[in-house]
């Protein structure tokens, strides 16, 4: 089978420092995939790099079996590729109800509609009644978003990520700064909001990773120095050494 998302041979350099060295990298449809290693390693270039905000120096890379690198981010969007960003990223005045609205109008190609009346559009109302009561957020509905709390923020951002019904998702460290209860009902949204698509998924806590992953990828350095099943990784002595060290031992 094609995969959802594929890396060839990607370089990325800022000036003459090479940021991203040589990555190659397959991630299944279907599979919900981790992308691990230290601070700077170069994951949220990758990122950049798969959604079209940074284009590879050398390299290319491939969304169901087409070269998407060199296109922008909104016309990799359309290819069916959502992603989340590390920082809260919603429209603070706006309400939760209207930031969800947003994002499935803009799915649906309907941003420009502005002499249609939104609220007549039923296939518009039914999609975000539905993504608000998935995030759990339905009692919350107009409460402007930055009077949210930060996990209930976060939700939402998951929330409009998924809410095109993206075929590919890329969330960039979704459960940052929650408490171990708000990470867990986090894990548990992602993997309900995610199930039947592809997820690679940036993460740092080690818990969500383990608990959620069907594989997981190694940077460091800009270079994937493994890639397996959860259990392949935990049991990788290049792994232990490079990037969990005490942890895992
Ligand atoms: N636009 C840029 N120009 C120059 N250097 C950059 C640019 N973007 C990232 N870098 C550098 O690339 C390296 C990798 O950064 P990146 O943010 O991808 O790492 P990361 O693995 O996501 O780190 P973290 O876990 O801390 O988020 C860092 O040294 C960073 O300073």
């Amino acid at each position: 089978m094609t995969p959802a998302i594929e890396l060839r041979a990607v370089e990325k350099s800022f000036g003459n420092i090479k940021i991203i060295r040589n990555i190659t990298l397959s991630v299944a449809q279907g599979e919900r995939h981790a992308l691990i290693g230290p601070n700077g390693a170069g994951k949220s270039t990758t990122f950049n790099l798969i959604s079209g905000y940074t284009k590879p120096t050398t390299g290319s890379v491939l969304l169901h079996g087409e070269v998407i690198s060199g296109l922008p981010p909104y016309q990799i969007n359309r290819r069916g590729l959502s992603r989340s960003f590390q920082v809260t990223n919603v429209f603070a005045n706006m309400s939760v109800w209207e930031n969800l609205r947003c994002a499935v109008l803009w799915s649906m190609g309907q941003r420009y509609a502005f002499w249609k009346n939104i609220d007549n559009l039923p296939e518009v109302r039914e999609r975000t009644a539905e993504i608000l009561a998935d995030i759990e957020l339905t009692a919350r509905r107009d409460v402007p978003a930055g009077l949210l709390t930060y996990a209930e923020q976060r939700a939402l951002e998951i929330g409009i990520t998924v809410a095109g019904r993206a075929a590919v998702i890329l969330l960039d460290e979704p459960t940052a700064g929650m408490s171990r209860a708000e990470t867990e009902r986090a894990v548990a949204l992602i993997r309900r909001l995610t199930e039947g698509r592809t997820l690679l998924i940036v993460e740092h806590d080690m818990s969500v990773v383990f608990g959620l992953a069907d594989r997981i990828s190694v940077l460091v350095y800009g270079q994937i120095i493994a890639s397996g099943t959860p259990e392949e990784i935990r049991n990788n002595p290049k792994v232990k050494e490079a990037y969990l060290g005490e942890e895992a031992a």
